[in-house]
């Protein structure tokens, strides 16, 4: 079954919490018809199911926390099969988180061609997540796990931005720029893989 998928065209979109990452891939889903799978997405549709594993995940998430890699990359894994037949590309949103997440991937599905780091300051995140938190109704978009969140990121997943670094595949874009003129840089990123 993962053979569908192994051509594929994957493109992993890494950058911090409130960053711009389901803006800008919502955009490029617009323009390129890529399939969009948000990791925290698909968490909390299991979470909305109201599942026991969802309820797991719930605390684990409410906590800015990371859930167990086998669960997230199973549910990915699962998500790309079943677009394998539409799909033009994949984006694939809020993994790898860690190092380990991208080795994993790799094994079991593919290498990615393309690493958007969507990159904006601290500051300016956690104005966008607080922002975010008034309509989200995300149990995570409060300041103190925003802060979790935040550190979180700078150890764990900076590091798988400066491990595909080593292979030439990151296209580091400014997300403090306004929306449009974020995705026209985006733009420039993806047509380069055709
Ligand atoms: N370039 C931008 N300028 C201003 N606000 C932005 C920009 N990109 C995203 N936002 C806003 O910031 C918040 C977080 O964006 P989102 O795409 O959900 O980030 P992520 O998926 O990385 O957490 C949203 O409320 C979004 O509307
Ligand atoms: N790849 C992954 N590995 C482990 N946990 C993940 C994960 N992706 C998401 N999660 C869990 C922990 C995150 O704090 C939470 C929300 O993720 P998200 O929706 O991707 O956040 P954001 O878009 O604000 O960066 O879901
Ligand atoms: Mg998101």
């Amino acid at each position: 079954m993962a053979d569908k998928i192994k051509n594929a065209k994957i493109v992993f979109v890494v950058g911090g919490p409130g960053s711009g990452k389901g803006t800008q891939c919502e955009k490029i889903v617009a323009k390129y018809g890529y399939t969009h799978l948000s990791s925290g997405d698909l968490l909390r549709a299991e979470v909305a199911s109201g599942s026991e594993r969802g309820k797991q995940l719930q605390a684990i998430m409410q906590k800015g926390e990371l859930v167990p890699l086998d669960t997230v990359l199973d549910m990915i894994k699962d998500a790309m099969i079943a677009k394998a037949d539409v799909s033009k590309g994949y984006l694939i949103d809020g993994y790898p988180r860690e190092v380990k997440q991208g080795e994993e991937f790799e094994k079991k599905i593919g290498a990615p061609a393309l690493l958007l780091y969507i990159d904006a300051k601290a500051e300016t995140m956690v104005q966008r997540l607080v922002k975010r938190g008034e309509t989200s109704g995300r149990a995570d978009d409060n300041e103190e796990t925003i802060k979790k969140r935040l550190d979180l990121y700078y150890k764990a997943t900076e590091p798988v931005i400066a491990y595909y670094e080593k292979r030439g595949i990151v296209r580091k874009i400014n997300s403090e720029l306004p929306v449009d003129e974020v995705f026209a840089i985006v733009e420039k990123a993806i047509d380069e893989l055709k």
